[in-house]
């Protein structure tokens, strides 16, 4: 039975049970249960805090995790990344009172709060920069006002609590994050299933299938608005002047294709939901 390590708290834990859900799997039934056996699919999933999930997984006491990179690469678990998720994603950053600090040197002897330790000393190790880690547990954007760091490394998503907090980015990014499918490196067969399907669920997400009727002489020039993953379908139509063209496209970029399909000389353009793929 592969064990699923899964974010029972914060920022991704509900679109990965949202995910699995989607992905076929049985869901949390029990807000409050630590672990839920789904016997039909042969796997048991614990819920633990993203911030452990890597530990867990690196050990090999479970079989593979879904957590932030960031999340992972604090840890120092041996843990490995082995699909990107899609959701979740953050930037990880440093920073400082506005005006304060302009480039990475500037943070030499300088207190850095953080709740990401491992993940900013080993930056700050690999730029040659000593500055002093205050570990924090959260809410680290208040250090900075409340005197026990004079900046911060933290995540940034929107900005909006730096900005509130009088606060800017400055220096490199640390790190891009994202949610990650995360395994100890042993190839089970459970664990390309679970990848695949989460994928699927992924790509039913983020495409839809345009289908439209175009006259026989455009299909080249339709092809090349509409390429599909492998090539699009073209089927006759009773009229042979006419073929019904189908393709996968991007869900963000429907309307401005459907304009370009339109203006070539597709007619009867349809964009209907992917319910679920296996691509
Ligand atoms: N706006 C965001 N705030 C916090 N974390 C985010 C955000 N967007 C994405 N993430 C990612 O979520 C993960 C944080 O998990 P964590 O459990 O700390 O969530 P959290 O939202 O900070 O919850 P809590 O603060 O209650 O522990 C990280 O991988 C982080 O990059
Ligand atoms: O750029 P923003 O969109 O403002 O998001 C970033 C903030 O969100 C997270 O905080 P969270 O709510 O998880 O609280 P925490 O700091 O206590 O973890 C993160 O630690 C930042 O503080
Ligand atoms: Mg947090």
């Amino acid at each position: 039975m592969l064990r699923i390590a899964v974010p029972n708290k914060g920022s991704l834990a509900e679109t990965a049970a949202d995910m699995l859900v989607e992905a076929g799997y049985v869901g949390r039934r029990d807000p409050r249960a630590l672990s839920a056996v789904d016997p039909r699919n042969d796997v048991e999933f614990f819920y633990l805090r993203p911030r452990d999930i890597a530990t867990y997984v690196g050990s090999g006491a479970l079989d593979v995790g879904i957590t932030g990179r960031d999340l992972l690469l604090d840890s120092g678990s041996t843990a490995k990344e082995i699909a990107t998720l899609d959701f979740g994603d953050s930037t990880f950053r440093f920073a400082g009172p506005n005006g304060r600090f302009n480039t990475l040197a500037d943070l030499e002897g300088i207190r850095v709060a953080t709740s990401y330790p491992g993940l900013v000393g080993d930056f700050l190790a690999t730029q040659g920069v000593k500055a002093e880690l205050v570990r924090l547990d959260g809410a680290v954007e208040s250090a900075v006002k409340l005197g026990v760091a004079d900046a911060v490394a933290d995540v940034v998503s929107t900005g909006s609590t730096l900005r509130a907090q009088n606060l800017e980015i400055f220096g490199p990014v640390i790190l891009d994050s994202t949610a990650v499918l995360i395994s100890a490196g042993n190839a089970l067969p459970g664990i390309d299933t679970l990848h695949r399907r989460l994928q699927g669920v992924l790509v039913a997400r983020q495409y839809v299938l345009v289908d439209y009727d175009l006259p026989v002489e455009l299909v080249e020039a339709a092809a090349a608005i509409t390429p599909g993953r492998e090539s699009p379908t073209v089927s006759p139509l009773r009229d042979p002047a006419w073929v019904a063209v189908r393709a996968m496209v991007a869900r963000t970029d429907t309307n401005h294709i459907m304009d370009e399909l339109y203006g070539l000389g597709a007619r009867a353009i349809l964009v209907s939901s992917i319910h679920a793929a296996r691509i």
